[in-house]
């Protein structure tokens, strides 16, 4: 049984200002998709034969799959090297990865920058590892420099659709080249998304399975199709899911929002709890692992207790506002 969704507008603001964003969007915590906001030349210069000019034969690290829909649970992609103008050859050009590919004639690709040491506590910054494209755009200075934690490039082939996930830190995601539309859900609908970590199991947003994932129709739906130039903010913990209508060139931007100590130190990505959170989650499952001694009714019994008590911790923090 398939179920359908209805959606509602991310609201839009036009021209926005520092201090508008700061004083009137920032503190809603809801998504908001900002136009015409100045984000330099990269609208106008960054065609694909200028990024491959400017970038060359780079190795870059990317997903590729036979299916436009990336999907985490099978692993239906693999992550190969090739020569960044290669990339941009392939995802930009139709028919190009017809004769070349590693998997299936018309493979997708998709492109999430990394720091040069994915090991340590380097994270993807576009100066430092496109430096010549990154004098293109201007990022707006929308939150303090000092709260800054990445800005990372992404390119995919037109139709590649990203699993639904939340990030821990806000986000300015800017589109600069092609259109994507962008689905948001609420942190309040958690309980509908059926997560794994950070990811949703809810593949197929648009026709979901309703026997698998019953609730996932209860939630509020947002969207909005990027244009060029547009920048979508992200507030921290909002579910996204980006599908990209054409070919894609975006960089988006992550800082923390919250005092920094509680940003776990070792977190390439910008996905890993926070570090109070995390703590509590393990908990919670240490405490499940402790029932494992019981016998399974009993064991039934009390996860249901454990449940009732954080459903009255959920009832609390509301009545408090604090959720
Ligand atoms: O635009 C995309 O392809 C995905 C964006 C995303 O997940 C992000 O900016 O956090
Ligand atoms: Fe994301």
């Amino acid at each position: 049984m398939k179920g359908t969704l209805s959606s509602s507008p991310v609201s839009v603001y036009e021209n926005v200002t520092k201090e508008q964003f700061l004083h009137f969007i920032h503190p809603k915590r809801e998504p908001a998709l900002l136009r015409g906001v100045d984000i330099g030349e990269c609208t106008s210069k960054w065609t694909s034969e200028y990024i491959c000019e400017k970038v060359g034969v780079v190795g870059v690290k990317v997903h590729v799959s036979s299916s436009p829909q990336m999907n985490f649970i099978n692993k239906n992609f693999l992550y190969k090297t090739l020569p960044f103008d290669e990339l941009v050859k392939r995802a930009s050009t139709p028919g190009c990865a017809k004769k070349n590919h590693f998997l299936v004639p018309g493979e997708f690709y998709y492109l999430r920058s990394v720091g040069f040491d994915r090991r340590g506590r380097d994270t993807a910054d576009i100066k430092k590892q496109f430096p010549n494209l990154a004098g293109d755009i201007r990022i707006p200075d929308f939150f303090d420099e000092n709260c800054f934690f990445s800005s990372v490039f992404r390119i995919g082939s037109p139709g590649v659709q990203l699993w639904t996930h939340y990030d821990v830190m806000d986000n300015l995601l800017i589109q600069v080249q092609g259109r994507k539309r962008m689905a948001l859900f609420s942190p309040s609908d958690a309980l509908n998304m059926y997560l794994i970590g950070d990811k949703s199991q809810v593949l197929d947003i648009d026709n979901p399975d309703c026997h698998l994932y019953p609730k996932f129709i209860l939630s509020q739906r947002y969207e909005c199709i990027m244009e060029p130039g547009d920048i979508i903010f992200i507030p921290a913990l909002w579910f996204h899911n980006a599908l990209a209508l054409d070919f894609g060139v975006a960089v988006n931007v992550f800082w923390k929002n919250l005092k920094c100590d509680l940003y776990d130190k070792n977190d390439p990505y910008g996905n890993k709890d926070l570090i109070p959170a995390n703590r509590a989650i393990q908990m919670v499952e240490n405490a499940t692992k402790l029932l494992d001694t019981l016998p399974h009714d009993y064991k039934d019994f009390y996860i249901k207790r454990m449940i009732s008590i954080l459903e009255t911790k959920i009832l609390k923090s509301n009545e408090e506002g604090q959720f």
